[in-house]
């Protein structure tokens, strides 16, 4: 039995109070293990950013508890969970949320040097990276002289750097063309086959084909879990629940 990464025990979240409150997540009970790979699929508006924002410690549940690698994140302070976040939570935002000051090699060693990591072995790691992300030639320079999909690979390369554990992408293939974005999918898969557990949004069953199992939200709630196919038409099946 592989071990644990990510569970959500009875995850509820509510934003706002009263009359207004919206119910993003409802009862939400989900286990990933190391080497697992899973897509998110569902609706604007199902949860899906909800449930990674919490899986990465970035927001808390209203009740119920987030477990990474055994920790429950509700427990620990501000700063364990910055550190928690930056050894093993590997994030691609939706909008990147890249450090423009910084060139492409800075904001993917930041995290590594932020946890005491000697600045050239974070350098070296943050190279690595980029080249398994295709862009290493382009280590020097800063977000504005690159494309949006240039810039996606960068926040892509930061949240694989120095071997996380979990990895949590919000639509990662956005910005990218579709060759491109197949090979950042095949990335995250070959990080599933290192031993990461690997959390993908999605709304494209195309790219959740990629994934080992395919868990669909509506409305805050898992409506269905399904091992993926390969077959997009399939997965489209599994939406129409
Ligand atoms: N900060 C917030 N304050 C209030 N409501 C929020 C907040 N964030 C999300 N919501 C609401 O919670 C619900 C779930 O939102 P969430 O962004 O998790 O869905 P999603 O499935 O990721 O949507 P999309 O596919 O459009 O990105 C939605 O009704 C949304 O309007």
């Amino acid at each position: 039995m592989s071990s644990q990464v990510l569970q959500l025990a009875g995850v509820n979240r509510t934003y706002g109070a009263g009359a207004t409150a919206v119910a993003a997540l409802r009862n939400v009970n989900l286990t990933i293990h190391a080497g697992e790979f899973v897509a998110v699929m569902g609706p604007s508006g199902s949860g899906k950013s909800s449930l990674l924002t919490l899986s990465g410690g970035l927001d808390k549940a209203t009740s119920g508890e987030v477990f990474v690698e055994g920790t429950p994140l509700s427990g620990l302070s501000i700063n364990e969970l910055a550190r928690l976040r930056r050894r093993a939570v590997g994030y691609v935002f939706q909008d990147f949320n890249l450090v423009p000051t910084l060139t492409a090699v800075e904001n993917v060693a930041l995290p590594r040097e932020l946890d005491g990591i000697p600045a050239r072995k974070a350098r070296r790691q943050a190279m690595d990276a980029l080249r398994l992300v295709d862009i290493e030639q382009l280590a020097d320079r800063f977000m504005d002289q690159m494309s949006g999909g240039q810039q996606q690979r960068v926040a892509i390369a930061r949240a694989i750097v120095g071997q996380r554990r979990l990895i949590l992408a919000d639509e990662p293939t956005g910005a990218l063309d579709s060759n491109t974005g197949d090979s950042i999918l095949e990335v995250l898969r070959g990080r599933a086959e290192a031993g990461a557990a690997v959390v993908l949004v999605t709304h494209e069953a195309r790219h959740a084909g990629w994934a080992d199992r395919v868990v669909f939200l509506r409305d805050g709630r898992i409506v269905d879990e399904a091992a993926a196919q390969h077959d997009p038409a399939v997965l489209l099946t599994g939406l129409a629940h």
